[in-house]
């Protein structure tokens, strides 16, 4: 079996991104959340490509949390075994929880996106790992930034990497890459992944799922049809932040009294 084909451009944009923000480096043991779900799969993906052509040594293990309600997996374990993918399903009871603390709209996904990290976070730290991967991409990291803005009264979005207090480093190597490259991967490869993805919200009734993030990405939308290059603009101005230009008094010159 051929390894799946990932484009020059996700590949420049990651190499770049890895080397900006030192994601990836010599000896890093790095533990990726793999939920089976189109962007993790890309970046497995990416980093067995890595593993084998990158210049520095690595190591790397992909686990999936089950939140313990069945589900489909069988996809994501002959995908790994193809493609040299050192995998483990974790089962967990994330779901009796969630299902115990019955919550709606957005808190549903941050509760249990809570629960999964803390599995993430134990693993790492019993297996010896000293960084953790995930799947995010430019418009999960746009999509957030406006979620925050616009309910929660932060301007705050996700950055490539992140150093989490119990000393773990969380990395987004695709945090420049759009979710359509991840897409037309998926097509060009023929890569299946299932339906619900996996994922608690998708098990919800329709009309209790929380809907902010649809909604966001909508908006999205409209506006890039407009302003086809809003994306572009995003991307550089997260890194190009102006804190003293707001009304937070931390980032304000102190006036001598
Ligand atoms: N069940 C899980 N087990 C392990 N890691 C997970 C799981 N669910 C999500 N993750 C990790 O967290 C990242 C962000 O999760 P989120 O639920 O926002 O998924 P997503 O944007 O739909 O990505 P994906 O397509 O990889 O599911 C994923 O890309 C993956 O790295």
């Amino acid at each position: 079996m051929t390894a799946p084909i990932i484009s020059k451009k996700i590949l420049n944009i990651v190499g770049r991104t890895n080397a900006k923000y030192k994601l990836i480096q010599e000896g890093d043991r790095i533990l990726l959340g793999l939920s089976g779900g189109k962007d993790s799969m890309l970046l497995a993906t990416i980093l067995a490509y890595m593993k084998k052509h990158a210049p520095f040594s690595f190591d790397f293990k992909a686990v999936t949390i089950d939140y313990g309600r069945g589900g489909e997996y069988d996809y994501i374990i002959k995908y790994c075994e193809q493609n040299n993918i050192p995998y483990e399903r974790i089962r967990t009871d994330i779901y009796k929880i969630l299902e115990e603390h019955k919550r709606e709209g957005t808190i549903y996904c941050s509760f249990c996106s809570r629960m999964r990290r803390g599995s993430l976070y134990t693993l790492a730290l019993e297996g010896g790992f000293n960084k953790i991967a995930l799947g995010h991409h430019l418009d999960d990291a746009v999509e957030s930034f406006f979620m925050n803005l616009s309910f929660n009264g932060a301007l705050r979005s996700m950055p490539p990497i992140y150093r989490a207090q119990n000393g773990l480093y969380v990395l987004r190597p695709m945090i420049f890459v759009r979710e359509r490259q991840i897409r037309d991967f998926i097509a060009h490869n023929n890569i299946y992944i299932a339906p619900d993805c996996n994922c608690p919200i998708n098990w919800l009734p329709e009309d209790k799922r929380p809907k902010s993030r649809a909604n966001t990405k909508k908006m999205l939308e409209t506006l890039e049809l407009e302003n086809p290059l809003l994306f572009k603009s995003l991307k550089n101005a997260f890194s190009n932040i102006h804190a003293n230009s707001f009304s937070d008094e931390r980032f304000l010159d102190p006036q001598e009294s």
